[in-house]
């Protein structure tokens, strides 16, 4: 077992140098002297503080005004003044200023102003901010989305959803069930880029992206229950800053809104909430609504303190704290008549990236989506987590289901659509790899810089949270573990107290069933299966043993390595014995054919046939012996006979046996293929014109009573040992077609015609070859000449 996995914090210093910036800032925004006549010196500590803040974050709000000092407080005018000289100064470092709020203060003259100050659209360099849209079915989501970002207000009947949908199933249905995106850009004044075209269409993702200074990804997840893994991918996967939680105000917190919420709660992730159709709930049931929903946020589980966005104060408060994540903004909008969707765009306007910068670290990318594109090949999306990644550049792909990681050329970057040359920590993209096929890929992958030497992990330890479960959880319990882009089961090992109910919290062990992955401390998780669910965060990884049977790549092994060796050699001498009765067969067949009597060459020919037989049935017995004997030892390990119990574990193993069984015997198989088709057509085509002459000479030739009840009796031997032979084949390749479907089966069955029953087997290739003419399948022998079942059999009607 491996170690800890530690990682450096390089934010750190990052913070305290920011920190005395903020404090440099608000020191000179405070002299109103200098704000309304500044000097050089001035303009040069401020323009260092605004740009040095804007590096980290691409925008920032300045609020001019807010002093206890009555002799620097400022008037409207001052205000304007102070305006012009921010705009000049913004415009030497590319950036532009907006007034976002002004605020009286009490009832004097003065007022308090909040600046935005945001840089102007560069081609290729936008600031993005991802906004994960939950709530309940019906609750307005994928509508609220259509109006935001396509600029048209909604019918009541959905129309303006009908632009994000990405299924057939869903524009019927009216119901996402995917992760659909979308997005809302604004420019360097805060204006909303979207709007429709000339011809009324909507605009483009990369026209939107090429105005933008910032742009909003939404991330439109599916309300119904039947979707909740897919919502929680979204959530855990797709790394969104903040969650707006929609709630429709006439159906209030019902269905899967409290479990969205519970989710964004636990992934610590700062939530809002926007109560649509406010335009046709009733007031009171609207109030109740309201009420409910306060509650709710103020409750022990949630912790926030509610705040219902009336005006734009209401906004300006709710942006400048809810980082803190100790707030909960409440809008009431209808997207039908448009009401309070100004408040909701200011919020979203000034609303900050959550995201640390980390652009100078080593790269880490998280893939959460893969694709093959024609023309391009593979492509993946998803987040860069940190570094700044190039095209060209070569990372580490993985982990495989080995836990391997192998290099990656990136071709190609997009972002949103939009190609450029590199993509930095916190922005979303996609790349085009160089030669690596789809099938290398899955998800919960991750692209590394080689320098952090990636490993992947089985196990971990996580502190955990119960929510919910109906009786107790113990040891051997297996639930979906969702941690980031990663989606496996996983199976706890032990914990730190005897089982778990709702409501405890523990130190769990977990391991991952099927494959290692890329995990590190304090990452968050959510372990659940139905309505069982906990919550909680890594802390500690852990390399582990792969569980028996995780991976088929992984050749895991049987402690007695002989039950291999002895099936190979089962299958292997079956086959012997078949190879050396047609050998015998046919060479004693083509000479005693021409050199004795036919009635000798008969019962030499059966006694063959007995004797092959005797030696195929047992070798096919002992094969199947083996694997049954196997199956019965491990549910004699694991002491039940319940096959559920042994699915958990040992059926893994048995799974194990079976699959290197199966490598074995196809191959032995795969190579005796031919030769059970030659067995049967040899057979065949031996015994059948033998039994032809004997009845031609039987019926049309004078023979004594004695020769005619010899050659009915050996027709008769012939036929039973046929009926043997052929029964015994075609049951031991049922046996092996079970064990693996590569292999063919034969089938003998009864097939009933108007006064006949015929025992039929069907065997693909030999059957094909007597239905058709077929193709040269066989040397020839004697007067048979070229090998055709037709053929051979005209040779000896003639
Ligand atoms: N009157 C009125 N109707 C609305 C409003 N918002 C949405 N609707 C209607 O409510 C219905 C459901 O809206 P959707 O946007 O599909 O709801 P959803 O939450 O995305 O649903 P799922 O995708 O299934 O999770 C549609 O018919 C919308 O037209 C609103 O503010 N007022």
């Amino acid at each position: 077992m491996d170690g800890d996995h530690s990682t450096t914090n390089p934010s750190k210093k990052l913070d305290s140098n920011l920190a005395n910036i903020d404090i440099r800032l608000n020191k000179l925004i405070r002299e109103k002297e200098k704000l309304i006549k500044p000097t050089t010196e001035w303009i040069q500590d401020i323009t260092e503080c605004i740009t040095t803040k804007l590096a980290d974050n691409d925008e920032l709000i300045v609020t001019l005004g807010a002093t206890d000092d009555e002799q620097n407080r400022l008037t409207v005018d001052d205000l304007e003044i102070c305006m012009n000289n921010f705009k000049s100064i913004a415009n030497s470092f590319d950036a532009d200023c907006t007034l976002a709020f002004r605020k009286k203060v009490d009832s004097s003259n003065f007022y308090i102003d909040e600046i935005l100050v945001r840089k102007r659209p560069e081609v290729d360099n936008f600031s993005e901010i991802r906004i994960a849209v939950v709530g309940n079915v019906d609750s307005g989501k994928s509508t609220l989305l259509g109006v935001l970002t396509h600029c048209e207000l909604d019918n009541g009947r959905g129309l303006a959803r009908q632009k994000l949908f990405r299924h057939k199933h869903e524009i019927e249905t009216g119901r996402t069930s995917s992760i659909g995106n979308d997005i809302l850009g604004f420019d360097s004044f805060g204006n909303v880029v979207n709007k429709p075209t000339a011809h009324g269409n909507s605009m483009n993702w990369t026209k939107i992206c090429e105005k933008s200074s910032k742009v909003i990804t939404f991330i439109d997840l599916a309300g119904h229950e039947k979707y909740l893994k897919t919502t929680i991918y979204g959530m855990t996967g797709h790394c969104p800053d903040y969650v707006m939680l929609m709630i429709g105000a006439n159906a209030g917190i019902v269905g899967t809104s409290r479990e969205h919420l519970t989710i964004t709660l636990a992934l610590c992730i700062p939530v809002f909430m926007v109560i649509t159709k406010i335009d046709m709930c009733p007031p009171n049931i609207l109030q109740e609504t309201l009420q409910s929903i306060k509650k709710l946020v103020k409750s022990i589980g949630c912790r926030k303190t509610p705040i219902i966005i009336k005006n734009e104060e209401d906004v300006s408060i709710s942006v400048t704290n809810f980082a803190s994540d100790r707030l909960c903004p409440i809008f009431q909008v209808s997207n039908v008549d448009g009401t309070n969707l100004n408040y909701l765009r200011m919020f979203l306007n000034l609303l900050n990236s959550r995201a640390p910068r980390y652009d100078r670290s080593p790269q880490e990318f998280q893939i959460d989506e893969i694709y093959s594109v024609p023309g391009v090949g593979t492509v993946v999306s998803g987040l860069t987590l940190k570094g700044t990644i190039c095209v060209n550049d070569v990372l580490l792909l993985g982990p495989n289901t080995l836990g391997q990681f192998f290099p990656a050329a990136i071709k190609s970057i997009h972002r949103k659509r939009l190609p450029v040359g590199d993509v930095r920590s916190g922005q979303t993209a996609s790349f085009a790899l160089k030669k690596i096929r789809r099938s290398e890929l899955r998800k919960g992958m991750v692209m590394i810089s080689p320098s952090l030497k990636p490993k992947a992990y089985w196990e971990f330890e996580a502190e955990i949270l119960v929510l919910h479960h109906p009786t107790t959880i113990s040891a051997r319990y297996q639930a979906m573990v969702h941690c980031g882009n990663i989606r496996q089961t996983a199976q706890i090992l032990s914990m730190n107290i005897d089982c778990l109910r709702t409501g405890d919290k523990a130190r769990v062990h977990f391991r991952f069933i099927k494959n290692p992955e890329y995990i590190q401390p304090d990452m968050r998780i959510i372990f659940r299966e139905g309505r069982t669910k906990a919550v909680g965060k890594i802390s500690k990884v852990l390399t582990g043993d792969a569980p028996a049977g995780a991976s088929k790549n992984k050749r895991n092994m049987h402690p007695s390595e002989s039950f291999y060796v002895y099936s190979a050699f089962t299958m292997d001498t079956t086959g012997q014995a078949w190879y050396a009765y047609i050998l015998v067969n046919l060479e004693a067949f083509a000479a005693l054919y021409m050199l004795m009597e036919l009635l000798q060459n008969s019962v030499f020919f059966t006694m063959l046939t007995y004797f092959a037989t005797m030696i195929y049935t047992g070798h096919t017995l002992d094969g199947i012996n083996s694997i049954k004997k196997l199956i019965h030892k491990c549910r004699l390990e694991c002491g039940s006979n319940s096959r559920a119990y042994v699915s958990i574990r040992y059926q893994q193993i048995v799974d194990n046996q079976i699959h290197d069984y199966n490598r074995i015997t196809s191959l032995v198989l795969a190579g005796s293929r031919d030769l059970f088709g030659i067995v049967l057509y040899y057979f065949l085509m031996t015994n059948l014109p033998i039994n032809v002459y004997i009845l031609r000479r039987n019926i049309f030739e004078n023979q004594s009573m004695f020769e005619k009840v010899m050659a009915w009796m050996l027709v008769f031997l012939q036929l039973i040992a046929a009926f043997i032979v052929l029964t015994l084949l075609a049951w031991s390749t049922a046996v092996y077609h079970k064990v693996s479907n590569f292999i063919p089966i034969i089938q003998p069955m009864l097939k009933g015609s108007r006064n006949w029953l015929w025992y039929k087997i069907k065997y693909e290739d030999l059957y094909h070859r007597l239905i058709d003419d077929g193709p040269k399948i066989g040397v020839a022998i004697g007067p048979v000449q070229t090998v055709t079942y037709r053929s051979s059999l005209e040779v000896m009607l003639k």
